[in-house]
């Protein structure tokens, strides 16, 4: 699908989509525990989908209500011997330990993107803990027969901190004592959030300084209810188009949130946008914005709707953490360069810095592409707001992956969305 965005200006409130770091999360808990867990506020993201999947083949019932998604599971008892994880990195990083607690061997399998992104990970890992394991050259599919056992062991966090919260949720369901070391871990508040849902769901880890993870004895999860919380990554796009384009109150987002990307309002503020906290309501208003300086190698899903921002602050904008961005869903430092380029915004690349030229004006009139790429989309998306003419997005439909409603809130804001269907 096509979409072509016309420069608006954005009024309007919306409630946030609901999280699908939150949502999968939930998910894989209510897996792991024994009964019925109700998850109020559900996302249904392609990715949120594809956990439910996963959850269903390793042995959940899942049922769709009108208040939310119910699942009754028994623990960790596979219904097939192969599981897809869609295009979702955290996906595949958190149900691989948990389905190798199964002695049944299963095949891990996913689509698009993440046929690419690396997994070798798990071949370092698993072995020592039990699990034997076959990739093709440290990519899917995997092949992985348990069970796993909880010992002591030293990782490595510099990659993605999405291999821990998969160690971390399966330790939690077998461990008795044993302890999760982890070397030079990024985006930290990820497992925060991680540490949060398993101690919602029964399950406490001590930690050090987000070094040393100490299970201290026996414990399970148990079903509960739980409602996913608004989610700072997509809203972060609304945010942004308000600070660039006029006005948006956007409802559901917690501000004590343990999601790395309410670090949005951070950079918001040092650009200039004037801000109106409320209760789980955010307000963003335009203002005369400037060039700001952030580092976001701990909110890496953050660089688009920073570099949408920063081509609207005049001067030159530094945000940190490149490095991060290139096992994503596209290489997101290039993507984000040379899609931003085709709207006449200059980004430079150095080593672990990126550099936008802003304020020089975004040119419209031009066809951007998304990559496959959902974020590169809602950054294109959010620069059209305030270009010269209207932008049309190629494969702009890859915001099913985490935000399906994100062309209706953009509309609902004031935003022109016109939507090309391709013919077949
Ligand atoms: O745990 C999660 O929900 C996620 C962790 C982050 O990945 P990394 O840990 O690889 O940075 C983030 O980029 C991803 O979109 C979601
Ligand atoms: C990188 C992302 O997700 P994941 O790694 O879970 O595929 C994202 O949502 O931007």
């Amino acid at each position: 699908m096509k979409v072509i965005i016309s420069p608006a200006a954005i009024n309007g409130v919306v409630t946030a989509n609901p999280s699908k770091s939150a949502m999968q999360r939930a998910v894989a808990a209510a897996l792991l525990a024994k009964g019925t867990t109700m998850i109020h506020n559900p996302g249904l993201s392609n990715d949120c989908l594809a956990a439910l999947e996963v959850a269903e083949n390793l042995g959940a019932m899942v049922k769709r209500l009108d208040d939310g998604i119910q699942i009754t599971s028994k623990g960790v008892q596979p219904f097939y011997d192969e599981i897809n994880c869609g295009e979702s990195g955290l996906g595949i990083r958190m149900f691989t330990p948990i389905a190798a607690l199964s002695e049944q061997p299963i095949t891990i399998e996913g689509h698009g993107s993440l046929v690419t992104r690396p997994m070798h990970f798990f071949e370092e890992v698993l072995p020592q803990l039990g699990v034997e394991i076959k990739s093709r050259d440290g990519k899917l599919p995997l092949k992985i027969k348990g069970p796993l056992q909880a010992k002591d062991i030293t990782i490595d966090g510099s990659l993605s901190s999405q291999f821990l919260t998969g160690l971390l949720m399966a330790f939690g369901s077998v461990a008795d004592k044993a302890a999760i070391t982890v070397k030079d871990l990024k985006s930290k508040p990820y497992i925060a959030l991680t540490l949060q849902i398993m101690e919602h769901f029964g399950v406490k880890v001590r930690q050090d300084n987000f070094q040393v993870f100490h299970f201290d004895k026996k414990q399970e999860y148990r079903a509960k209810e739980y409602t996913v919380e608004g989610d700072w990554s997509g809203a972060a796009f609304l945010l942004v188009a308000a600070a660039v384009a006029g006005k948006a109150e956007v409802h559901h987002l917690n501000t004590q949130s343990a999601q790395s990307d309410k670090a949005i309002m951070e950079a918001l503020e040092k650009a200039g946008a004037e801000i109106l906290p409320g209760v789980f309501t955010m307000i963003v208003v335009k203002n005369a914005l400037k060039a700001f300086e952030m580092d976001a190698t701990d909110c890496p899903d953050l660089f688009p709707p920073l570099v949408a921002l920063a081509a609207n602050c005049k001067g030159i904008t530094k945000i940190k953490g490149v490095s991060r961005l290139a096992h994503k869903e596209s290489d997101r430092g290039l993507t984000l360069q040379q899609e931003f380029a085709k709207m006449g915004i200059k980004i430079d690349l150095q080593g672990d810095e990126m550099f936008v030229h802003g304020g020089t004006g975004i040119k419209g009139n031009v066809t951007v592409s998304s990559h496959n790429d959902h974020r590169i989309a809602m950054a294109c998306a959010v620069a059209a707001l305030t270009a010269d003419g209207a932008i049309t997005i190629e494969n702009a439909e890859a915001i099913n992956k985490s935000y399906p409603e994100f062309y209706e809130h953009l509309e609902t804001l004031g935003g022109i969305v016109e939507r090309e269907e391709l013919k077949v």
